[in-house]
């Protein structure tokens, strides 16, 4: 037992472990409801901020694109006219007068024979040779400036055009003054499909957000990247992200505290049963020859902070709480799991004696547990021995003997437990059918001693053998005691002088070495397990 406990103290208890991690579990649930909320606001914040600046853009473009029409427009009344002093003149003027514009140019035959730039009429060359395009389009023009692309706006009026430049220079000023590190394709939608781009590839994969221009003449367009959401959260909601952090980590230590609170014995014992923190042993029980013949099941709870419990601090607060019920289903069915197996170890008739309290004895799902537990085993494999303890007082109920005669109908024999240190032990015998006494350690303990030495003993092995009843014999720690109880012809034996209750895993390896007829050693008998 205290082997047992200072192992459990050296490492943290399993327990700790399970609750750190369901409390880092609750801590990260609670960080990813929030974060994944922050994120979306984020998303549709910086998406509402690019909708709004492509808006914004549209319609300062919409302007320049209007103003410029209207240019071309009034131009287009110049394209009758002779291009002499006063036709230029008053293309400068137009030009002039608009602030985006650059030039104001009058086309025929795809030639510019009139311009905003020059003060007489051109003659057809290479340099004033222009096709128009479509109504708003972008060329580099190598007569006016062969490096920069320009935005061309046109009037026709029969074979002839009036065109109006706008430097591009200008719209992408304007872009990037506006777009404020945001990337904006701006297209326009004439068969060339024009595009315009301020600071990434088009081919950048993310959410597209869309603007067309009433007249459909201009496309502006957005792609926005995980990579720019993330950057625009870190930038704009750091604080929410924090806070979220700091909720989630507070939300995991206060859970975890919440699960390590110290527990009143109701509330743990409650937790163990949910969690199956209790632990079948097995006693041995011998035959006159020494060998194993059976076994007694005696629980310990393995409890996460004070280590392995004794039987007696938390069986009567099962009884009373009703939880005993749950308790001795979970160690049948334990138990069962550990020697089906290991079947051929077990001697035929193996006896595995098994607890119940006095409230058990009106539960019918008891009998149900016996019944899964021996329909595991071949028949006649297991003899199931139910211990009645004399403890407290059993009450002979119609529930009651109805129970025992059905565990009776499977094959499982009852065994009255402490014999003798109760007040009922001979009534007990009288109403319901006894198969088996246990003698308790107490008497077995008074073998050679002076006071009363084994009066009782004998007593009791005297009625047994007038009811036929077999006998256990409980707490045989000694020689003196073996030699004297099998004078008597006891048949059964359990004490520390074979065997302490020895977790099942120690008990089939005690079975195993019975089997291969190795017979303990001397100073092997008994094990710190209790
Ligand atoms: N209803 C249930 N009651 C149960 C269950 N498991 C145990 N119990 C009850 O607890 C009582 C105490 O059990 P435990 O502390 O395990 O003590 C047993 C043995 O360890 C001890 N023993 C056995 N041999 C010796 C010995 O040589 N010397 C010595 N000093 N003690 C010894 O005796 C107990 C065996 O008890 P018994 O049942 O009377 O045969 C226990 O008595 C049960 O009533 C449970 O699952 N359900």
């Amino acid at each position: 037992m205290n082997t047992t406990c200072k192992e459990n103290n050296k490492n943290p208890p399993k327990a700790l472990i399970k609750h750190a991690l369901m409390a880092s579990f609750l801590a990260l649930f609670i960080f990813s409801i929030s974060f994944s909320g922050i994120y979306l606001q984020a998303r549709n914040s910086l998406q509402n901020i690019v909708s709004e600046k492509e808006a914004m853009i549209m319609s300062l473009l919409q302007n320049i694109l209007d103003e410029a029409l209207n240019t071309t427009f009034q131009a287009s009344l110049l394209l009758e006219a002779h291009c002499d002093n006063q036709t230029t003149g008053q293309l400068k003027r137009m030009a002039t007068l608009a602030p985006n514009i650059r030039s104001v140019n009058l086309i025929q035959d795809n030639y510019i024979y009139c311009s905003s730039l020059f003060d007489q009429e051109l003659s057809k060359s290479d340099q004033t040779y222009f096709e128009v395009d479509d109504t708003v389009f972008i060329k580099t023009h190598n007569y006016f400036n062969p490096d920069e692309k320009i935005l061309f706006i046109s009037h026709r009026q029969g074979e002839r055009y009036a065109i109006a430049s706008i430097d591009i220079q200008y719209i992408k000023k304007l872009l990037n003054t506006l777009s404020n590190h945001i990337p904006l394709t701006i297209t326009l939608n004439n068969r060339q499909n024009v595009t315009y781009s301020t600071g990434y590839s088009p081919e950048t994969k993310g959410t597209r957000i869309a603007l067309n221009s009433d007249n459909q003449q201009l496309t502006i367009t957005s792609v926005l990247s995980e990579k720019m959401y993330l950057s625009y959260l870190g930038n704009s909601f750091a604080l929410p992200v924090i806070l979220s952090c700091i909720i989630a980590l507070s939300a995991g230590i206060m859970f975890y505290q919440y699960l390590n609170r110290p527990l009143s014995l109701r509330e743990a014992l409650y937790q163990a049963v949910s969690n199956d923190d209790f632990i079948p042993l097995l006693q041995p029980i011998v035959n006159p020859h020494g060998d194993i013949c059976g076994a007694e099941v005696l629980l310990r709870w393995n409890h996460p902070k004070q280590g392995f419990m004794m039987p007696d601090q938390f069986i009567p607060l099962a009884e009373t709480t009703g939880l005993i019920h749950k308790m001795t289903s979970q160690a049948l069915s334990k138990v069962k799991n550990h020697l089906i197996e290991h079947q051929p170890l077990l001697p035929d008739g193996f006896h595995l004696a098994i607890n119940i309290s006095p409230e058990q004895c009106n539960d019918l799902t008891f009998y149900e547990d016996c019944q899964h537990f021996l329909s595991s085993f071949p028949n006649g494999k297991i003899q199931l021995i139910i211990e009645l303890t004399e403890r407290e007082l059993i009450q002979s109920t119609t529930r009651a003997i109805r129970l025992f005669d059905k565990l009776r109908t499977l094959g499982a024999q009852i065994a009255l437990d402490d014999f003798g240190t109760g007040h009922a032990s001979l009534s007990y015998i009288n109403q319901f059918e006894i198969d088996i006494l246990k003698i308790d350690k107490s008497f077995i303990r008074k073998i050679g001693s002076l006071d009363r030495p084994s009066h009782i003993v004998d007593n009791v092995v005297d009625l047994a053998e007038r009811l036929n009843i077999e006998i256990v014999a409980e707490g045989v720690e000694n020689l003196t005691q073996e030699a004297y109880l099998k004078q008597r012809h006891i048949q059964y034996f359990q004490g520390y002088l074979y065997d302490k209750p020895l977790a099942p895993e120690i008990f089939i390896e005690r079975l195993a070495r019975q089997s291969r007829k190795q017979p303990c050693p001397e100073g092997q008998r008994t094990d710190i397990i209790v």
